[in-house]
């Protein structure tokens, strides 16, 4: 039964010791491999994951990034690897993690004639969660999602992004400590997104670690403090995006001048590249290479027409670290 996905993807209970999440990583997985007949899913994936994060978990279509989400849930069992929550292995006890993940499949998974208020009840019962606690999670979780005044209606008549915020409530009634989406935005509207982002955030304000799967840069960039970048299988990449940043991109600048030749490399520029009726200068000295600009386009009488420093994103550090852009 397809709409059952939200359970059977969640691991049954174990004993988490909270006491030792101070010392452990939230979540340690290591050196996953699956196969797909004979197609290779994933290739010894590793990466850690820190209590209170937001974690973004960036790769194009067929990275691998719903096979490591749903072996994270024991939907799927790995051919090879670990995973550990709070340094005790999900798998060695079967009953597990339950209590602490909340998880959002890239499907939607709801009842089309039953309302969201009755979806919900469902899904809660199933989580275990009952009685007065679970009308006051349901209340609670349509009000986080912005659809308590649509409680009542049949989900069949939402739009696909209502469906997916009914969807993330679900998988949020049994107050997870660790909320996993799988592409919660694809095919949404703007309105929708934005619901979702500042749920996200609010989540993660309270204390609430996320893993969000994405083919969206602009997504990671706006939401995630740590990213790990996966392409064909691999993880490529896992840091703060700030070090991610620092780390495979550089600053460039910008500059369009009448007159002016392809500017040298110089100490100080790595590189130079023309781009529309410009110049991009890679440098580690923006402002110090600014103001040389302008000495010299003064002294040459080169018009000045734009001048700009252009931040280090995401788009850079992936084709960096995978040597491809990040396609759709
Ligand atoms: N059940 C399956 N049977 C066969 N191949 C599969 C199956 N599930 C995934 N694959 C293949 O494994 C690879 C990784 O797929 P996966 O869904 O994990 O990637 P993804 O990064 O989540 O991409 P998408 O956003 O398209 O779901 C792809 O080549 C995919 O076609």
């Amino acid at each position: 039964m397809t709409n059952m996905s939200h359970i059977q993807s969640a691991p049954n209970r174990i004993a988490v010791h909270k006491a030792s999440a101070a010392a452990e990583p939230l979540l340690e997985v290591t050196g996953l491999s699956k196969s797909y007949g004979r197609k290779q899913a994933l290739q010894n994936v590793s990466f850690t994951l820190k209590e209170g994060s937001s974690f973004g978990f960036l790769g194009p279509n067929g990275a691998g990034k719903s096979t490591t989400m749903k072996i994270l849930t024991g939907v799927v069992k790995p051919d090879q690897g670990s995973v550990k929550l709070f340094g005790e292995e999900i798998d060695s006890n079967p009953g597990a993690a339950s209590r602490y993940i909340g998880y959002v499949p890239q499907e939607i998974t709801l009842y089309e004639r039953l309302s969201a208020w009755d979806n919900l009840e469902f899904f809660g019962q199933a989580y275990g969660v009952r009685g007065a606690e679970l009308r006051k999670r349901m209340k609670e979780v349509l009000e986080q999602t912005g659809l308590l005044d649509r409680a009542k209606e049949e989900i069949r008549t939402f739009s696909g992004g209502m469906k997916r915020r009914i969807n993330i409530a679900a998988a949020l009634l049994h107050r997870p400590q660790l909320l996993i989406m799988d592409e919660p935005t694809v095919g949404i509207d703007p309105q929708s997104r934005n619901h979702i982002f500042d749920l996200i955030r609010g989540l993660n304000r309270d204390g609430v670690t996320v893993i969000y799967s994405t083919h969206y840069m602009e997504e990671v960039e706006a939401l995630c403090d740590e990213v790990a970048i996966m392409d064909q299988g691999m993880v490529k990449a896992q840091a703060p995006l700030g070090e991610l940043l620092g780390r495979y991109a550089s600053q460039a600048i910008y500059i369009e001048a009448a007159g002016m030749p392809k500017p040298q490399i110089a100490p100080g520029i790595t590189s130079v590249r023309k781009e529309g009726s410009g110049w991009v200068l890679e440098t580690e000295q923006a402002e110090h290479m600014i103001k040389l600009l302008i000495t010299e386009c003064s002294k040459h009488n080169w018009n000045v027409k734009k001048l700009e420093v252009i931040r280090p994103s995401l788009e850079d550090v992936f084709l960096t670290v995978t040597g491809t852009a990040l396609r759709d």
